[in-house]
């Protein structure tokens, strides 16, 4: 469980202070397919990097699994309990997709399995990527596979809970909906709790829940589907 409590983040424009989070909180269950919506400029970027710890809140706490993620945690948090997926993918492009995944298993603390190759290629197949696209370098694959291997990447720490940022955000209507059954399939099957920010209707509505970000606060939306504005 991801446990956000009383969070407040805000920032100094010219004289003007801005808030972004004001007592944000929120709890984010386990093995559940969340996204987060909102206004442009609402603060979900911000909060994502909180939660990723890639950003510090100004006051309040995040807890997962029921620890909190002080300063002192991060470092363990980050190398070995979360991944992270992003809109432009974020691979090394000269590597290929294969060592893309083999490459992140080194960056972690959890224990890795010896034949890590094996496993990268059992990733990769797992969210579509067949061996001979594996090979290729990043830059000879299209957004698509990129976006696959990013989660395959993401994933591969073996951790339980993956982050995105408008991860659909340039991929094309039939492609976006093959990353929304991944990351279903992720929570449904394999029991990763996936936090989505995101613009699209077409994601949120394949979600198990809807999270509007609003005035600083989090709030659940109803399943039938209430008007974002976003
Ligand atoms: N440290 C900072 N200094 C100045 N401005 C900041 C800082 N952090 C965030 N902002 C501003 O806070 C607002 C929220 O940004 P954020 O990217 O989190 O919003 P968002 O909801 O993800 O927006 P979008 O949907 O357009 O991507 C923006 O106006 C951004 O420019």
């Amino acid at each position: 469980m991801l446990k956000l409590v009383n969070l407040n983040y805000g920032y100094t424009d010219g004289a003007n202070r801005r808030s972004i989070l004001q007592d944000c909180s929120y709890t984010f269950e386990d093995g559940r397919f969340y996204t987060i919506l909102g206004p442009s400029g609402s603060g979900k970027t911000t909060l994502l990097s909180i939660l990723a710890g890639l950003d510090s809140a100004e006051s309040g706490e995040v807890w997962y699994n029921g620890e909190q993620i002080t300063a002192n945690r991060l470092y363990h948090y980050r190398r070995n309990q979360i991944g992270i997926v992003f809109q432009q993918y974020n691979l090394i492009n000269y590597l290929t997709g294969i060592e893309n995944v083999e490459l992140a298993m080194t960056e972690t603390d959890n224990a890795m399995p010896k034949n890590r190759r094996e496993i990268a290629y059992a990733l990769l197949e797992k969210v579509g990527i067949v061996r001979s696209k594996a090979e290729r370098p990043i830059s000879k694959l299209s957004g698509g596979e990129q976006q696959r291997i990013a989660i395959a990447r993401a994933l591969a720490a073996n951790v339980d809970l993956i982050f995105a940022d408008e991860p659909t955000g340039n991929l094309d209507t039939a492609t976006e909906q093959e990353i929304i059954r991944i990351f279903r399939q992720l929570a449904e099957e394999f029991g990763k709790t996936v936090i989505v920010v995101t613009h699209s209707e077409t994601v949120s509505q394949f979600s198990d829940e809807r999270v509007l970000l609003e005035n600083g606060q989090l709030r659940r939306l109803s399943p039938a589907a209430e008007a974002i504005t976003a």
